[in-house]
């Protein structure tokens, strides 16, 4: 029997330590993970940062084959942030691995502890860029509108390409 899968997108971002080697190892754990397959990532850019003063980040986002639930994924992400050594400090503050759910197929869900879609991705331009150079025509499902479309409604310019990757 062929397996069922859905497709989902997250949001990767690290501003401390070593950002473009814990990336790319969160990555390859994910792509390590049961029930994960890893369909698609983007580059890497550099971001200024969002929030209280702080080191510029490194983002990205990735696409995602899942065969497990959204509360299943969203645990193996934060497993994955806690390997590589994330310390919970203040709102915004800086980390060495963040990793959000964006998206899960078309899905609309608020529960406590997980919303989707990301609450605050479609006024986030480090999220918007990355994220339709690899699925510009999905559609965020409360507004409708495709993540093209979402990212013409904010400002990029903090938003730079790392070329040499
Ligand atoms: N779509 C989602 N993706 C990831 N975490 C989520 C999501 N929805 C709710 N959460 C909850 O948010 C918690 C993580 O909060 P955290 O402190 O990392 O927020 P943040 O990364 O500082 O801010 P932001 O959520 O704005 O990116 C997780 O433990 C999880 O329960
Ligand atoms: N540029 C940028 N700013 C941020 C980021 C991030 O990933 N990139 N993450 C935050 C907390 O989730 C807060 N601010």
């Amino acid at each position: 029997m062929s397996k069922k899968f859905a497709r989902s997108a997250i949001a990767l971002g690290s501003n401390m330590g070593d950002p473009q080697r814990t990336l790319a190892a969160a990555l390859e754990t994910l792509a390590q993970t049961p029930g994960i397959i890893l369909e698609a990532k983007s580059s890497w850019y550099r971001t200024k940062a969002v929030g209280p003063p702080q080191p510029d980040y490194l983002n990205g986002c990735s696409i995602l084959q899942v065969e497990i639930s959204p509360q299943a994924l969203l645990t193996s992400l934060l497993a994955i942030e806690q390997k590589f050594g994330r310390v919970r400090r203040e709102h915004w503050g800086p980390r060495t691995l963040d990793l959000d759910l964006l998206l899960y197929d078309d899905l609309i869900l608020n529960e406590p502890n997980l919303q989707i879609p990301h609450p605050r991705m479609h006024e986030r331009a480090f999220v918007l860029v990355p994220l339709a150079e690899i699925a510009p025509n999905w559609r965020e499902p409360l507004s409708g509108c495709t993540i093209e479309n979402l990212l013409q409604e904010v400002d990029r310019s903090d938003v730079h390409l790392v070329k040499d990757e």
